[in-house]
This record gives structure tokens, sequence and C-alpha cells, in this order.
């Protein structure tokens, strides 16, 4: 059981880590609306994606972008936001994100590169290389980013480890693992992190968080 205060919920990992589709399952859990903070990128700059914008503009551009989205969104509350990849490798981000709680979807690069492979590599321009077939474009380019950006994550308040949740349930295999199981984890590892710092309590609002039988009651 825990409280959140209104306090939004900010997910970073890895480029398919699977931000945007737990963070919808969440927002609706909690009653929290969602953002996907590349959308609202896209919507800022007035172009239809973010390979456009790196294309047009540059990675720079994008990442200023993507900074003054969360700088507006860390004044409001009851958000769940799915941010970028790349959005923990500026400091200035954290400052923003630290108003809410941060969540780390960590996921082995095997299994991110697969994901995306199966979508596509286009609409990610850092791992969009022509020369090569989607998994291994998408496998080498995320092996270095995560080899770079392996500690920014783990400032996170609070981690999910994909590996874990396969163990506890037994087998092992991450491909397993439904986007609503990984839901269920992260709203765990937030309670935990809640109790552990706790802030003013009071009773109305609060979570309860069933794992076995997948229930989220508010009080
Ligand atoms: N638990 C999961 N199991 C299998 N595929 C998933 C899972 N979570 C997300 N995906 C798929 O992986 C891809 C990347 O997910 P997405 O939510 O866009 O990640 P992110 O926003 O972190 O880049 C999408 O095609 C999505 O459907
Ligand atoms: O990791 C990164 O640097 C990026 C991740 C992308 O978002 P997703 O993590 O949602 O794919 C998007 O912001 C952009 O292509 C850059
Ligand atoms: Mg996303």
């Amino acid at each position: 059981m825990f409280q959140l205060n209104g306090r939004c919920i900010y997910l970073v990992g890895m480029m398919g880590s699977g931000k945007s589709t737990v963070g919808k399952i969440l927002a609706e859990v909690l009653g929290y609306s969602f953002f996907d903070s590349d959308k609202l990128v896209e919507q800022a700059v007035g172009m239809p994606s973010v390979a456009q914008i790196f294309k047009v503009h540059s990675e720079a551009f994008f990442r200023e972008n993507e900074s003054n989205v969360l700088r507006d969104l860390s004044s409001m509350q009851r958000l769940v936001v799915a941010t970028g990849g790349g959005a923990v490798i500026r400091p200035i981000n954290w400052n923003y994100m630290k108003k809410g709680l941060s969540v780390w979807l960590d996921v082995p690069v095997d299994a991110l590169a697969k994901r995306i492979a199966q979508v596509g590599t286009a609409s990610r321009p850092l791992l969009d290389q022509p020369s090569d077939d989607p998994y291994t474009a998408a496998f080498t380019k995320l092996s270095m980013l995560a080899e770079q950006r392996g500690e920014a994550y783990a400032n996170a308040d609070a981690r999910v480890s994909l590996e874990e949740i396969a163990a506890k349930q037994g087998h092992g295999d991450v491909s397993k693992l439904t986007p609503t199981d990984i839901a269920i984890e992260a709203l765990l590892q937030v309670g935990n992190f809640v109790n552990e710092h706790p802030t003013i309590h009071s009773q109305v609002g609060d979570l309860q968080v069933d794992s076995h039988s997948r229930r989220v009651q508010t009080l």
C-alpha cells in the first residue's frame, strides 16, 4: 500500500523497453493521464515524426525541445510520462523528473533488439542503419548506448528488471512477460520506493497493489 499524492511517474529506459506501452497501462490503472514525450516534441516542433526532426534539424535540436517538454510537464500532477530513451543523458531533465517518481524499465539488449526488429528501425533514427538487417542494426547500436547510458538510467527512483520478473515467475524468459506483468511490477517497485521515502501520510487516495489477484485498489 502506498500513496502518490498526485506525483507524476516518469518512465525511463532504452528504446524498445516498453515505456510507451507500459505507460498507458499504468496511467489507466492509476487514473492518471498519459503523455509520450516524443509525441509532445513532435507537436511542439510541428513535425509528424521524431525521425523527421532528427533529419531536418538535428539530434541537438530534438534534445532541446525534449527538455522543454519535460520542464512543462514537471509543473503538472497525475501524469504518467513515457520519456524518450535519451532523456536521461541531460542532467537538467533529472531536475524536472525528480519532481515526480522515475521508474527504469531495465530490459536485456537482445530482447530490445528483437522487439525493434519486429517493428523496424525507421521510427528510431539512432538505430536506422540501412546497411544492416534490423536486428543487427538495433543490437549493435543499443549495446553501445546501453554501455554509455547505464549509469544515467540508474538515477531512477525505482528499477523494474525484466530478468528479475521472469526469474520470479520461474521461467527466466523475458520474452514471455506481458506489458501487464511489467506494469504490475512497476507499481510494486514504486510502492517500495514511496514506503521507504515517506512523506506526509493521508488515508484517502492510498493505493493497494495485490500482485496475485492483479488488482489495484484506491482506498
Ligand atoms: N512486454 C512486451 N512484450 C513484447 N513486446 C513488447 C512489450 N512491451 C512493448 N513491446 C513492443 O516493443 C516495441 C517497443 O515498445 P515501446 O512501448 O514503443 O517502447 P519505448 O517507448 O520504450 O521505446 C513496440 O512494438 C511494443 O509493441
Ligand atoms: O534513446 C534515444 O536517444 C531516443 C529514443 C526515442 O524514444 P523511445 O525510447 O520511445 O524509442 C526517441 O526519443 C528518439 O528516437 C531518441
Ligand atoms: Mg516510446
